[in-house]
Formats: C-alpha cells, sequence, structure tokens
C-alpha cells in the first residue's frame, strides 16, 4: 500500500511552505526526509496526515484520497504520526493515552494489542503512571511512538522523535526503531537532522530546502551532495529563492 504524492504545493499567504513536491514511499521501506529549518518537512507530513489541504496535487495512500475523502477515512487509513512536542493527554494515564490513541485510530479498543506495545516500547512498569508528571524524556518519546502505533498504522511517521535525548539514548531508540520496522512490518518515515541517525536507520533520504525535493537516494550519496551541503551552510538560498 505505498505512499504516493503528485505535485504537492502550499501555500500559506504569501510564503510557499511545499512547491511540486513528488514523493513515493513504498511499503517495506524506511525514508529519512531531512532538509534545513523551515525546509517543509513538518508541513509535508501534515499532508500526509490529512492536517494541511494543498493549494495544488494529489496525495493517496492506498485506495485511500488524503486531500479529497473524508478526515475520519484519512485518519483511519493506516498512517501514524508522532508529533515534534510530545502532546500527551495530561490528566491520563500512560495506558489511557494509548486507549485513546487506538480508539481514534483504529476505532476499538484492543487490551492485548496495548499490553504488546507497552511491552516493545518498555513501558510497561509506567502503564498507570500519569502521562503528565510521572515520565522521563525518553519514556514520553516512546510514550509518543506508542500512541502512533495504537492507531495501527501501516505507515509510521516520526517527527523529530530523539531530538532531545544524549547519545545513548539516541541509539537505544534507533535500535528500537529498527526493530519496529523489521518485526512490526512498517514503512517509516523519519524526520531527523542528525545525520547519523539517519545514516543507520534509512535506506533512502529525500532532502528539502525551501519547499522543494532537491535530492533523493541514499543516505550517503545524499550528504555528499554539493547542492545539500550548501542548503544547510545557506549559501544555496540564492538558487531556490
Ligand atoms: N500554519 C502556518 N502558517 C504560516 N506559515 C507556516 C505555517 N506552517 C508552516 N509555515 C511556514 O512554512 C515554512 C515551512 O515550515 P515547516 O514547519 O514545514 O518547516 P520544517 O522543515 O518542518 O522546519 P523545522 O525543521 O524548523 O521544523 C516555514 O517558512 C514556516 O514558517
Amino acid at each position: 500500500m505505498p505512499l504516493r504524492l503528485e505535485n504537492i504545493s502550499v501555500r500559506f499567504g504569501g510564503i510557499a511552505a511545499l512547491t511540486g513536491v513528488n514523493l513515493e514511499v513504498a511499503d517495506d521501506s524506511v525514508v529519512g526526509l531531512v532538509g534545513p529549518n523551515g525546509a517543509g518537512k513538518t508541513t509535508l507530513f501534515n499532508v500526509i496526515s490529512g492536517l494541511v489541504r494543498p493549494t495544488e496535487g494529489s496525495a493517496r495512500f492506498g485506495d485511500t484520497d488524503l486531500v479529497k475523502g473524508k478526515i475520519h477515512n484519512r485518519a483511519r487509513a493506516g498512517i501514524g504520526r508522532t508529533f515534534q512536542i510530545p502532546q500527551p493527554l495530561h490528566e491520563l494515564t500512560v495506558r489511557e493515552n494509548l486507549m485513546v490513541a487506538q480508539r481514534f485510530g483504529a476505532g476499538r479498543i484492543d487490551p492485548s494489542r496495548i499490553d504488546e506495545i507497552l511491552d516493545f516500547l518498555n513501558l510497561t512498569h509506567k502503564a498507570d503512571a500519569q502521562a503528565a508528571t510521572d515520565l522521563a524524556l525518553s519514556e514520553q518519546k516512546a510514550l509518543e511512538v506508542g500512541k502512533a502505533l495504537a492507531t495501527e498504522p501501516k505507515l509510521l511517521m516520526l517527527d523529530e522523535v530523539l531530538a532531545g535525548l544524549e547519545t545513548s539514548g539516541k541509539r537505544a531508540f534507533m535500535t528500537m526503531l529498527a526493530r519496529l520496522h523489521r518485526e512490526w512490518n512498517l514503512a517509516m518515515i523519519v524526520i531527523e537532522h542528525d545525520i547519523e541517525t539517519i545514516s543507520r536507520l534509512c535506506q533512502r533520504c529525500v532532502v528539502l530546502n525551501f519547499g522543494k525535493v532537491i535530492a533523493d537516494g541514499t543516505p550517503d550519496a545524499v550528504f555528499r551532495d554539493p547542492e545539500v551541503r550548501r542548503s544547510y551552510t545557506g549559501t544555496g538560498a540564492a538558487e531556490h529563492a
């Protein structure tokens, strides 16, 4: 059930957040989405998850039209995502947060699936903890991934989920994500600034700059590309304005 975006453009008033973006993501792939601040990465996630309607273009996930379909159908299309700033429902426990996400995304409550998610994310001992006050940063991040998993996705989109973790925490989290891809058969799109993370986790890397795709290839090839390097140092601005 591939994701297929064709000629996606998004404008916010005078700002072209995305211009003519084409992107296809196969069922079994892990794709890194990188680019400087303001490049349009989160806007692209918002288009795919139906939060932003593109000014132009089409987006499909399998049979589901992500642009024109009803919000309800888009939510059940099999796409799960995390947000840059973890957004737990503060007055609820960890388990309750997962149940709310499952009911919203999957349309049912399946306690055994929730137990599986808690176990996979090493959160079983925190199942009844308050999401707002009782979690370390890495556990908050794990809960954010857990909420996306509870919606029973086929495609998981992670928005800077490793940001703020120190090196060993980052590596442990990365190993967990790689297992998730292998063992749960999930395609993933990963927004991440850390080149090491992208290189270890992703077979493919797409680079956005000023709302346009400027490179698409293996992480190795992409990070050697002079245009990509210029986009990070800011010297490519004039070419894309
Ligand atoms: N709701 C909005 N209203 C107006 N402008 C917006 C809105 N959302 C994003 N933008 C603008 O669109 C452009 C792309 O922003 P976006 O957040 O998608 O970039 P990004 O690559 O995710 O950046 P970062 O790495 O800083 O998160 C930016 O110029 C941003 O200011």
